[in-house]
């Protein structure tokens, strides 16, 4: 499904010296977001610092919501994830879209100006409209869970 998003560039770099956040093939579901800094940044082992991107979305459409994610190579050759594990974007956030960079590794990292660092994917919501029970209907697993059916 295509959607059309409006999108404001913060930093007169992207689109320009860093390229907009565009899906690298037909099949795509990230959009890159590259790291808008100024200097090259060392991220220390351990540590967690706020990058912006340089821009802004806003999504206006409660049945959307877009996450950013980590991407796989950085998180697993690397170590490099985000520090609130996964970025929720509310459909009426109007800010510049940040990115918690966590080096979980015990190596330093350095991320260069316009860096690739994370990803933005969209999906849909479902906002749930509550209604209160006193029972629920019977299922099969009922209130079975955390591995209440074997490991095997
Ligand atoms: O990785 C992220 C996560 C969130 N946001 C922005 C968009 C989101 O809509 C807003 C609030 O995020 P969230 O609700 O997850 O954070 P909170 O700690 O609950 O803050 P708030 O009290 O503002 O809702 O911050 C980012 O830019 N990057
Ligand atoms: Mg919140």
């Amino acid at each position: 499904m295509k959607k059309a998003i409006d999108l404001k560039i913060l930093d007169p770099r992207i689109g320009t010296e860093f390229p907009l956040p565009a899906y690298a093939t037909p099949g795509s579901a990230g959009l890159d977001l590259r790291a808008c800094l100024d200097n090259t940044l060392v991220l220390a082992p351990g540590q967690t610092v706020l990058i912006p991107t340089g821009l802004s979305i806003f999504i206006g459409d409660a049945n959307l919501c877009a996450t950013i994610l980590p991407r796989s190579g950085l998180g697993h050759k690397h170590g490099i994830v985000l520090g609130n594990l996964v970025g929720l974007i509310d459909s009426d956030y109007q800010g510049p879209l940040m990115v918690s960079m966590w080096n979980r590794s015990s190596d330093s990292f350095t991320i260069e100006p316009g860096d690739r660092i994370a990803q933005l994917v969209f999906m849909p919501v479902v906002q749930a409209e509550f209604n209160i029970v006193d029972s629920f209907e019977q299922t099969e697993r009922g209130e079975g869970g955390f591995g209440s059916s074997g490991k095997a």
